[in-house]
């Protein structure tokens, strides 16, 4: 989806209501939406602390409410100014909600917020209407609230962006602390960041538009955009129809980084996965791997040949390792005329040797981390250059760049830029990258192009991250085993989601009805 700026989503807004969608349509269906996204997302328990500012913002809050009480949800309402204060909107949204739920407890401000009353908390407070950095009482309670979520352990779910943050925020602004950012319509250009995802933490986007904003060239990998990319498989196939992914990697000591990569290459759906190692590790490997993956030693050349010239993807680098000997093996897979990933090591290698570039055949996906980065380019670069580096290093290459952070950026000479939106911080352990890479290749056996490959993978890694975390109920201590055991799990939700917001799409009409008519 299209990542605009604040005056460009302030326009398409103005846009919908002078073509007959009033601003409360708006709001109901970006209330409606987010609160089934919440319903969907926040299995945990089903208890919500709403914290309501007074503008359009706190509106959106209030209809989520309402949605999630209706489901059953046990919900506190907290208002940060008087009633007589709020936005006509807001107000509408309170007294319909109150209508409808007589019994629901209200507070207001400067009474105490029910802070331990909740597993979720709804920063409701302020949207893009936001403008300069908080100060008094806002300021005041966002200290508070970002203090409560690390002593009373509920999550935060930001409605729009997380209160606080704006174009002008800097790291250590004072903003809400978000897990989860709903943005509304469209991601605002600030939320992606990565020195302000501190705050945003993970970011879903519900669409409220009919009309689409101008390009900007920038956009968000989306889930459910991204389902259209993963229709059923035939049941006329069989395992030649989903690829062979021949994996090259491992070293004395690194044993484990090629099967990690193979058992996501596996798990992502690939009809046949090899593992080439070094003769030395041969057997460690063999005993380490699940017996679904083949095995092989790369120096026999007979084997060699046979597995490679059945490949459709060869995947280099977990483990690779960096001596002489590694480095002429290298040079002799970037001979081939098949389509490559390479990463870690053979990134290292890669910057070695610039001149091999040239030998790319096929088109090549490079996944770097920032560190590996660095070193392709041979110059430092901060958090806020890493968009501009990303174009400008694939101009005039034949490679689609996954360069990997917070916000996972992917890059290819014409097409927009895209960040990715899933992930959390349990990916921050060794063998991750080994697993994106496996996902990656997985999806070129396939078939996708290394564009759309890039694209669907490094959000698969990353929601399969936030679906084992949610499963094992703490980010703390996620292995690549357990990305890799919810990479079916992650594409259901990519599924499900497109149902969800089809499903929730269907009633704006008897929505536009109602309101139009009032
Ligand atoms: N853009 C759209 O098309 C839609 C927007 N909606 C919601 O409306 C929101 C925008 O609503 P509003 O324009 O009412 O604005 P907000 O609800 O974001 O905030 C408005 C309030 O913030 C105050 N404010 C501004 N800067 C401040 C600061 N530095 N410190 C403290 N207070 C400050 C203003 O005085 C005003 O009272 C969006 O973020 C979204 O949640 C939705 O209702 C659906 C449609
Ligand atoms: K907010």
């Amino acid at each position: 989806m299209n990542i605009v700026d604040v005056q460009g989503i302030r326009k398409l807004e103005e846009e919908e209501i002078a073509s007959g969608t009033p601003a409360e349509v708006l709001m109901e269906r970006a209330g409606r939406m987010a609160a089934a996204f919440v319903e969907e997302y926040c299995s945990r328990h089903r208890s919500l602390l709403a914290i309501i500012g007074r503008g359009n913002n706190g509106g959106d809050g209030l209809v989520i409410t309402r949605e999630l009480l209706k489901k059953g949800w046990v919900v506190y309402v907290y208002l940060t100014a008087e009633r007589a204060k709020l936005g006509p909107l807001c107000k509408k949204k309170l007294d319909e909600l109150v209508q409808n739920f007589p019994d629901l407890a209200i507070f207001e401000y400067p009474t105490p917020a029910p802070w331990t009353k909740a597993d979720y908390v709804l920063d409701s407070i302020l949207g893009i209407g936001m403008k300069g950095e908080l100060q008094g009482e806002l300021a005041n309670l966002v200290m508070e609230l970002n203090e409560k979520r690390n002593r009373c352990f509920f999550e935060t779910i930001a409605v729009d962006c997380p209160t606080g943050l704006w174009e002008g925020s800097k790291h250590n602004s004072l903003a809400v602390v978000a897990d989860l950012t709903i943005a509304i319509g469209y991601g605002k250009d600030f939320l992606f960041r990565e020195e302000l995802s501190h705050f945003t933490g993970r970011i879903e986007i519900i669409p409220i538009f009919e009309k689409s904003p101008s390009y900007s060239g920038f956009e968000s990998l989306t889930g459910w955009e991204l389902a259209c990319l993963f229709p059923f498989r035939s049941y006329y196939s069989h395992k030649g129809n989903y690829g062979r992914v021949v994996i090259f990697g491992g070293s004395i000591g690194y044993t484990g980084a090629p099967v990690m990569a193979a058992q996501a290459a596996l798990r992502i759906g690939s009809g046949l996965v090899y593992i080439g190692v070094p003769q030395e590790i041969y057997s460690i490997v063999a005993t380490k791997v699940f017996p679904e993956c083949l095995v092989f030693p790369f120096e026999d050349k007979r084997l060699f040949d046979a597995v490679v010239s059945q490949a459709s993807v060869v995947a280099m680098g977990p483990g690779f390792g960096l001596e002489k000997k590694s480095e002429f093996f290298f040079r002799t897979l970037m001979q081939l005329d098949k389509p490559l990933v390479i990463d870690a090591d053979c990134l290292t290698l890669l910057a070695r040797n610039p001149e091999l570039y040239e030998e790319i055949k096929k088109w090549a996906v490079l996944t770097p981390h920032p560190g590996e980065m660095k070193r392709l380019l041979r110059k430092e670069f901060s958090a806020e250059e890493r968009m501009e580096i990303a174009k400008s290093f694939v101009k005039d290459k034949k490679i689609t760049l996954v360069l990997k952070g917070v916000r996972t950026l992917v890059a290819q000479e014409g097409k927009a830029l895209f960040v990715n939106t899933s992930g959390n911080p349990g990916l921050s352990t060794g063998g991750s990258g080994d697993s994106l890479l496996g996902i990656i290749a997985g999806l070129i056996a396939q078939g996708f192009d290394p564009f759309d490959a890039a694209r669907c993978g490094v959000w698969i890694h990353g929601k399969s991250a936030d679906i084992a975390a949610e499963k094992r109920k703490t980010k703390e201590g996620l292995l690549p085993m357990d990305v890799a055991e919810n990479i079916s799990a992650a594409l259901l939700w990519m599924r499900s989601d497109l149902r969800r917001v089809l499903d929730q799409k269907s009633y704006w009409n008897e929505i536009q009805a109602y309101y139009a008519a009032k």
